[in-house]
C-alpha cells in the first residue's frame, strides 16, 4: 500500500507557485491577491481560512481577511462582494461556507464575479468546467486529480465510484473522472444517500473517492483488493486528549482498508493539503488572466 501524501504534495505545488510568484516579482509584474470572507467564529472555518491566509503570505501572494459576525445581513454581505468584485487590487476572491441560515447561500454564490470565483462555485464557472471549456475547478476535485496524477496513478477505463453528491465535492468529481484526457476516461457510479446497497458498488470499485463526511462509513468489506481510495471526509470528532479539543476523522476506516487497497489518502494530511494548494493556483490563474482573458 502506498500512503498518498497530501502534505508534501501540496508544498510541491506552492514550492512551483513561490517560484513563479518570484519571477512576476522580479519582473515587476502584480503579485497575486486573494480575499476571503468569512462570517462567525465557527472553529473549523476559522482554521482553514487562517491556513489559507498563511499559505498566501508563505508562497509571496497579497491576502486580506474580511471577518464578519454571524448576525452580518444579507445585504452587508452582497454589498462587500460587489466592492471586491471592483477591486482592481483583488485578483480573486472566497465567501466561506456554510453561512448562517439568514443568508441565501446560492444569491451570494451568485454574485461573485465569475473571473474572480476561485473557488469555482458559480454556476459560469461549473457550466463552463462541464462544457470543457477553460474554468475554475473548484479545488478539492482539482487537488484530487493532482494527487492521482503525480503518483501516475492509471484512470483510463477504470470504474471510480464517487460517493457524495455535493456540489463541491462530490458532483464535479464524478464530472472530471468521467471526462476524456488524462486523469479522466473512467467509467463512474456517483452514489449517495438513496442508493441502495452501498457496498455493492464500492465491491466493484477500482478507484473509491468518497465525500460525505459520516466518519467510517467505508469500511475494508466495501474494498476490492488493490484499489485505490481517496478520504475527503474532514469531521471534527471530540479528543479530550489534543489541545485543541478534537481531532479530525475520514469517512474512511483507515487501518484496516489500508491493508487492503494500493493507494490511500490519510485524514489529515491528504485531500485538505491539497485543497489549499488549488486555491492558490486558481488564484494565480487569475491574476494570470488565464480562464477569461
Ligand atoms: N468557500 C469555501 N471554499 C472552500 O474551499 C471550503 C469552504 N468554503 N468551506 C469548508 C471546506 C473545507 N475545506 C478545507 C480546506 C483545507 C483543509 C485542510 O487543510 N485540512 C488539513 C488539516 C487542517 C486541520 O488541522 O484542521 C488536512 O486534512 O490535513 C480541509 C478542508 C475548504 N472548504
Amino acid at each position: 500500500m502506498t500512503l498518498l501524501d497530501g502534505k508534501k504534495t501540496s508544498e510541491a505545488i506552492q514550492n512551483e507557485i513561490a517560484a513563479e510568484v518570484a519571477a512576476i516579482k522580479a519582473k515587476g509584474g502584480k503579485i497575486p491577491h486573494l480575499a476571503a470572507v468569512l462570517v462567525g467564529n465557527d472553529g473549523g472555518s476559522v482554521t482553514y481560512v487562517t491556513n489559507k491566509v498563511a499559505t498566501c503570505e508563505r508562497i509571496g501572494f497579497g491576502s486580506s481577511l474580511i471577518r464578519y459576525e454571524d448576525t452580518v445581513t444579507e445585504e452587508e454581505l452582497l454589498n462587500k462582494i460587489k466592492e471586491l468584485n471592483e477591486d482592481e487590487e483583488v485578483d480573486g476572491f472566497i465567501v466561506q461556507l456554510p453561512l448562517p441560515k439568514h443568508i441565501d447561500t446560492e444569491k451570494v454564490i451568485e454574485a461573485i464575479d465569475p473571473k474572480k470565483d476561485v473557488d469555482g462555485f458559480h454556476p459560469t464557472n461549473v457550466g463552463r468546467m462541464v462544457a470543457g471549456l477553460p474554468a475554475y475547478l473548484p479545488a478539492t476535485p482539482a487537488g484530487i486529480l493532482q494527487l492521482l496524477q503525480r503518483y501516475e496513478i492509471d484512470t483510463k477505463g477504470k470504474h471510480c465510484v464517487v460517493v457524495g453528491r455535493s456540489n463541491i465535492v462530490g458532483t464535479p468529481m464524478s464530472i472530471l473522472m468521467a471526462k476524456g484526457g488524462y486523469p479522466g476516461n473512467a467509467t463512474v457510479t456517483l452514489c449517495h444517500r438513496n442508493t441502495v446497497d452501498l457496498a455493492y458498488h464500492t465491491r466493484q470499485a477500482d478507484i473509491i473517492i468518497v465525500a460525505v463526511g459520516q466518519p467510517g462509513l467505508i469500511t475494508a468489506d466495501m474494498v476490492k483488493e488493490g484499489a485505490v481510495v481517496i478520504d475527503v471526509g474532514t469531521t471534527r470528532v471530540p479528543d479530550a486528549s489534543r489541545k485543541s479539543g478534537f481531532r479530525l476523522r475520514g469517512d474512511v476506516d483507515f487501518d484496516n482498508v489500508a491493508e487492503k487497497c494500493s493507494y490511500i489518502t490519510p485524514v489529515p494530511g491528504g485531500v485538505g493539503p491539497l485543497t489549499i494548494a488549488m486555491l492558490m493556483t486558481n488564484t494565480l490563474r487569475a491574476s494570470k488572466k488565464e480562464v477569461y482573458g
